[in-house]
């Protein structure tokens, strides 16, 4: 299918770029606030409820799709095809919803200390309370996502949270207990609702599409902004399928473009835009971009793409011989007849829970060699090389140091290039003494150790593992058009003020993960649409 021109005669008020964590919420806001709204996608529809088509077999006949069913969650490891971004050399969803469409739908409210460790006026823990509450009164999320109110498979949950109970850890629920984060254990709780997987796409969406003021453009990619020095006047599209093509326009004088393309999209269309630091403006002007990409004296120099972060992940793996292993990549071709019979018919079982049992959750703390606190989210599911195997993922979150770097090639693909993993000492000895401090709290549970294996210490373990995204990396990218006072025009290191404003423009605002200065405890999509939510409020009130 070809795609078809833009519309020159319509204007919008608002044009947001990217429908995941960060655009969608933000586009139901702005359209509840009567303004016009158009929000580009470059990627197909998702769900069923947007018209999305990829399923297997057995939800033929049905509106569901892969998408919708938390079992079928993995489904993107197996088969990335026409899901993932191309353009991106790592994991993240191209489709409508982003990452909160093929992500496991972890969903967590933020711990005090992801916000006020980022001493940003009106960022707070405090200050985000209200756009907080505003989200989870929207999306409370759940720890029973099966629609019988039973819990599947829970053997590998009953040994792990057991065993660190019994070594003096706290269960607790944790949406309702955030800041209880130090030597906690919980059920995981997900964004599913009805047994689907529910989030923006269930709610915001719905809302902002039951408005005449909004529009939705799938299929259709976003290339740059069309700007004048300071002035943007709309975004060119490029043809994708289906999608729409040219040039659209926002509102002559009044009209504001919001980029919420993720943590790796964004940093691109900036780039293609003219903006960032000049290595990577020399790069776009060397690629097929150059001879119509903006005049170099119309470039914004801001350090785009630096102060990249994401969770450094280090698997460890035990088994036990309670676990009981459930094949969720087999549910995709040959599932078992009677689980999805439950789950049609009833969205209870062991589909309606996120692949691959990702059962629970621990949190400890420990004090970095730099004095900074550092926060440790354990992620524990059943799979690994035992059928009684569990892995548990430590993160590193809140008070982690090290950053690296994102960039762009002369193909205009985007690539980690200084991964931001383990760069600092402290950060590499706070990951061991968690390490330590788990071991210690899972010694007396009857388990076998696999990795670490026995002999081998924590910090030679943690050694070994090298510090790249294919062994580090959790898909928790952030912070690479960081919010901050201290302006990159300036020599500083922030890309938007806090009003989400890109510095040196009078009309491009950052709406998404990129913002994110430092990261947070947990898997970060809530902590993604409360700054939506709070952004939207923050713009509107822009003279
Ligand atoms: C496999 C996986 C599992 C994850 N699991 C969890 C989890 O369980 N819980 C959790 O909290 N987080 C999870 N995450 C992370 C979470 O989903 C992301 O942090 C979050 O979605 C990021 O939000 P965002 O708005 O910044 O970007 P995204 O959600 O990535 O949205 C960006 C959107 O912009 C679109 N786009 C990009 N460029 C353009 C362009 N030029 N033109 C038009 N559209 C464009 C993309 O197609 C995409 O739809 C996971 C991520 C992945 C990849």
């Amino acid at each position: 299918q070809s795609c078809s021109a833009a519309p020159s005669s319509v204007t919008y008020d608002y044009i947001i770029v990217g429908s995941g964590a960060g655009g969608i919420p933000i586009a139901d806001r702005l359209t509840e606030a009567g303004k016009t709204v158009l929000l580009i996608e470059k990627g197909p529809p998702s769900t069923g409820r947007w018209g999305g088509t990829m399923k297997p077999q057995w939800l033929q006949g049905t509106n569901l799709t892969r998408f919708d069913v938390p079992g079928l969650c993995n489904q993107i490891w197996a088969d990335p095809s026409g899901v993932s971004c191309t353009d991106i050399d790592q994991m993240a969803g191209c489709v409508l919803g982003g990452g909160t469409a093929v992500n496991s739908g972890l969903w967590w409210k933020p711990h005090p200390e992801d916000f006020d460790s980022w001493k940003l006026e009106g960022f707070s823990f405090k200050d985000l309370a209200p756009a907080t509450e505003r989200v989870f009164s929207r999306i409370p999320g759940t720890i029973t996502p099966s629609q019988d109110g039973k819990r599947y498979l829970t053997q590998g949950f009953d040994v792990f949270a057991g065993t660190l109970q019994k070594a003096g850890w706290e269960y607790v629920i944790a949406n309702s207990n955030p800041e209880k984060k130090n030597r906690t254990v919980g059920h995981s709780t997900f964004m599913y609702s009805g047994g689907e997987r529910g989030g923006p796409l269930a709610t915001y969406l719905v809302t902002a599409s039951q408005r005449k003021t909004f529009t939705l453009w799938t299929n259709t990619i976003a290339k740059r902004v069309v700007r004048t020095g300071a002035d943007i006047t709309g975004v060119e599209l490029e043809c994708n399928g289906p999608g729409k093509s040219g040039v659209v326009s926002v509102t002559p004088k009044t009209g504001r473009v919001i980029l919420a393309a993720g943590a790796f999209g964004t940093p691109k269309l900036l780039f293609r835009s003219g903006i960032g630091p000049t290595d990577q403006l020399n790069i776009v002007k060397n690629s097929p971009d150059g001879p119509t990409m903006i005049s170099s004296d119309q470039w914004i120099n801001l350090p785009v793409g630096q102060n990249l972060v994401d969770h450094v992940g280090t698997d460890i793996e035990i088994s036990h011989p309670n676990v009981v292993f459930y094949d969720y990549y087999g549910a995709w071709n040959r599932p078992i007849t009677s689980d999805t019979q439950m789950y049609l018919n009833q969205r209870a079982g062991p589909l309606a829970q996120a692949a691959p049992n990702i059962f629970g959750i621990a949190w400890d703390m420990v004090k970095g060699s730099d004095g900074i606190n550092r926060h440790f989210h354990w992620q524990a599911r059943v799979e690994g090389s035992q059928r009684t195997s569990l892995t548990i993922t430590q993160y590193l979150g809140t008070g982690s140091t090290s950053r690296g770097r994102m960039t762009i090639t002369r193909q205009l693909n985007t690539v980690v290039s200084t991964p931001p993993y383990l760069r600092t000492d402290a950060d590499k000895q706070a990951v061991v003494q968690g390490l330590i401090s788990l071991q210690n709290a899972l010694k007396d549970g009857g388990f076998t150790w696999i990795n670490p294996r026995p002999g081998v210490s924590a910090e030679q373990f943690v050694n070994s593992i090298p510090a790249v995204p294919g062994r580090r990396g959790s898909n928790h990218w952030i912070g690479t058009a960081k919010i901050g006072t201290d302006s990159g025009l300036t020599g500083g290191t922030a890309v938007v003020d806090l009003n989400h404003k890109v510095y040196g423009t009078n009309n491009l605002f950052v709406v998404d993960a990129s913002i994110i200065p430092a990261m947070i405890t947990a898997n970060p999509s809530a902590a993604i649409v409360i700054l939506s939510e709070n952004a939207a409020a923050k713009i509107l009130a822009l003279q």
